[in-house]
C-alpha cells in the first residue's frame, strides 16, 4: 500500500514515520530542501520508540521516496495526507490539484481547525483526519467529512494502530483543539497577569491532572471526584463555580437541571457499569504504571518521587545481612495467575544488586565518572509464590568481592519470613569507556573487602546450585 505526504514539517514527517513503520511504501512531497533530512531524523526517532510500545514485530518498514513533482508523489497512493501549514488559501492551493493527480486515493488533512466545508470550498472532497504530536506515537486522529469516506479512513487508520475519533458535526478546531485552545488561552493570561510562570503552569498541569487525563480523561475522573454518589453530586458541587470568575472564559452553559440530567447520563452510559471503587483502582493501576514510567527519566513527578524515596529511612539489616530492597509486590509485577511474575525476581534481585553497588560506593557518580559492574551471570530459585500487596524483604551476602569479581546471593523474603527465592549474580566490575573488565577503584575494594569479611561466616544455603539439581 502506498501513502503520500503533502508537507513533510513537523506532523508531514511524523504521518510519513507512522505509516513506514506500519510497512506502508510513503512518498513525501515537499518543497522544503531540508525536507529529506528533517524526516530521516524524525523517522529515526520514531523507529526507536513505536517499537518499543509493542511486544510484537511490526511488519517490515516500507519504502521512503522524496519527489519533486506533487503528481509524481501522490499517483497511485491509497492515502494521500495534506500537511501543508495552517492558511487556507495554502490549502485550497494544494487540494485541488492533489484531487486532480490521486482521484482515487483517500485525502485527509491534518487542519488543526479547518472544517470540511471551508477546505472543500473549491468542489474537492477532502476529510479532515486531525493527529496529535507524535503522530507516530499518539494514536488519537479526529476525523470529520463525509460518513461514507470516514468509516473508510477509520478503517485504514486502525491498520496503522491509530484511534480515529469520528466527530458528529463540523466545527472549529474540532474536540481536542477546543479543549486545548481553552487551556492555552487561560494559561497566556495566568502568565500576562504575573498569576504564574511557564514553569509553574508546567508544572500544575505533569504534578496533577496531567497524569489522570493520561488515562481517564475528563468526565471520567470528574465521576471518581463525586464519590459514591458520582456525577450528579459532582455538578451539584461545582456547577455553582460556573457562574464565578473561575475562568476568563466566562461564556458557559447555564447550569441548570437539564445540563446535570445530560452529563450525568452521558457518564452513566459511559462508565455506570463500574463501581465507584472499581474505577479507583483502575485509575490507580494506571497512574502507578505512568508514575513507574516518569521515574526512569526522572520527568516531573517521576522525579519527586525518587526524591523522597532517598529521604525515606534506610532499610537496615536482617540475620546479619543488609536489607537491600523492601516494598510491597506493586499490582503491576503480577500476571495472569494472580501472582509476581517470574521477570520480576530477577528484577527485584537487580535492584537489589545496584543498591548493593551504591552501598560500596559504586553509586551513580562512580558509574557517572565511567566505572561500574556488568553482571554476567544470575541463577534464580523460585521457592515460593509472592502475591500483590505482600512485604517482599531482600537481603544480600556477598559470596566473594575481590579483584574484578563481586559474587552475591540475594534471598527474597516474602513477609519478612518465609523464603520466597534466592537470586544468586555474578558481577563483573567493567571500564565504561573500553567495554571491558577493569580493577575497581581503591576505596570500594576496600569496602566491599569488609563486607566479604564481614559475611564470610554466614551459612549460604542455595547457593552454587544449578538447573534441574536435584535438592
Ligand atoms: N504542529 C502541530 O502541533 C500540529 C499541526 N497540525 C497541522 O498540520 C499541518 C502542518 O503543520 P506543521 O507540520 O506543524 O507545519 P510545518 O511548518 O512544520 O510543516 C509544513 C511543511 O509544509 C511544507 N510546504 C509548504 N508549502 C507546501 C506546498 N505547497 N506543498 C507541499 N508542502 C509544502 C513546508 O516546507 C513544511 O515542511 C497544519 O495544518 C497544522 O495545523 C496538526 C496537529 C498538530
Ligand atoms: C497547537 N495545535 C493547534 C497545532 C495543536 C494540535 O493541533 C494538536 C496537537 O498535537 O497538540
Amino acid at each position: 500500500m502506498k501513502a503520500a505526504i503533502v508537507g513533510g514539517g513537523v506532523i508531514g514527517g511524523g504521518w510519513a514515520a507512522r505509516f513506514l513503520l506500519n510497512g506502508w511504501d510513503v512518498a513525501v512531497f515537499d518543497p522544503d530542501p531540508e525536507a529529506e533530512r528533517k524526516i530521516g531524523e524524525v523517522l529515526t526517532n520514531a523507529r526507536r520508540a513505536l517499537p518499543a510500545v509493542y511486544d510484537r514485530a511490526l511488519p517490515p518498514e516500507g519504502l521512503l521516496s522524496f519527489h519533486a513533482d506533487m503528481a509524481d508523489a501522490v499517483a497511485g497512493a491509497a492515502w494521500v495526507q495534506e500537511s501543508v501549514p495552517e492558511t487556507l488559501a495554502l490549502k485550497h492551493k494544494v487540494l485541488p490539484a492533489i484531487a486532480a493527480a490521486a482521484p482515487d486515493a483517500i485525502i485527509g488533512s491534518s487542519t488543526s481547525g479547518f472544517k470540511p466545508s471551508e477546505l472543500n470550498a473549491g468542489g474537492t472532497a477532502a476529510i479532515v483526519a486531525h493527529p496529535f504530536n507524535p503522530v507516530y506515537l499518539l494514536p488519537l486522529v479526529e476525523l470529520v467529512g463525509d460518513p461514507a469516506t470516514c468509516t473508510k479512513a477509520a478503517e485504514i487508520l486502525r491498520g496503522i494502530g491509530m484511534f480515529p475519533l469520528h466527530i458528529r458535526k463540523e466545527i472549529d478546531a474540532h474536540i481536542a483543539d477546543r479543549l486545548l485552545e481553552a487551556v492555552w488561552r487561560e494559561a497566556l493570561w495566568l502568565v500576562k497577569d504575573g498569576i504564574a510562570t511557564t514553569e509553574e503552569i508546567d508544572e500544575s498541569i505533569r504534578m496533577g491532572f496531567g497524569i489522570r487525563w493520561a488515562q481517564m480523561g475528563l468526565f471520567e475522573t470528574y465521576r471518581i471526584a463525586g464519590g459514591e454518589a458520582g456525577m450528579a453530586h459532582f455538578m451539584a458541587q461545582f456547577g455553582p463555580a460556573l457562574a464565578w470568575p473561575w475562568t476568563k472564559l466566562m461564556d458557559v452553559p447555564e447550569f441548570n437541571d437539564e445540563l446535570v440530567a445530560l452529563i450525568a447520563g452521558q457518564s452513566d452510559a459511559q462508565s455506570g457499569h463500574l463501581s465507584i471503587r472499581g474505577l479507583e483502582r483502575l485509575r490507580d493501576d494506571n497512574i502507578v504504571g505512568i508514575l513507574r514510567a516518569l521515574r526512569r527519566s526522572g520527568s516531573g513527578a517521576g522525579g519527586v518521587i525518587t526524591a523522597h524515596e532517598e529521604s525515606l529511612p534506610d532499610l537496615g539489616q536482617q540475620d546479619g545481612l543488609p536489607v537491600t530492597m523492601r516494598r510491597p509486590v506493586p499490582v503491576t509485577w503480577t500476571d495472569a495467575n494472580g501472582h509476581m511474575n517470574e521477570t520480576h525476581y530477577l528484577e527485584a534481585g537487580s535492584l537489589a544488586s545496584d543498591r548493593f553497588m551504591a552501598m560500596v560506593g559504586a553509586d551513580a557518580d562512580y558509574i557517572a565518572a565511567g566505572k561500574s559492574y556488568f553482571t554476567v551471570e544470575n541463577h534464580i530459585r523460585y521457592l515460593d509464590e509472592v502475591l500483590a500487596g505482600e512485604m517482599l524483604t531482600v537481603t544480600t551476602q556477598v559470596l566473594a568481592g575481590e579483584g574484578k569479581r563481586l559474587h552475591l546471593l540475594h534471598r527474597l523474603w516474602k513477609d519478612g519470613k518465609r523464603l520466597s527465592a534466592t537470586v544468586e549474580s555474578l558481577l563483573l566490575h567493567t571500564d565504561l569507556q573500553t567495554r571491558r573488565t577493569s580493577l575497581p577503584d581503591e576505596a570500594v575494594a576496600r569496602k566491599l573487602a569488609d563486607w566479604a569479611a564481614r559475611h564470610a561466616g554466614i551459612e549460604a544455603e542455595g547457593a552454587g546450585r544449578f538447573v534441574g539439581q536435584r535438592p
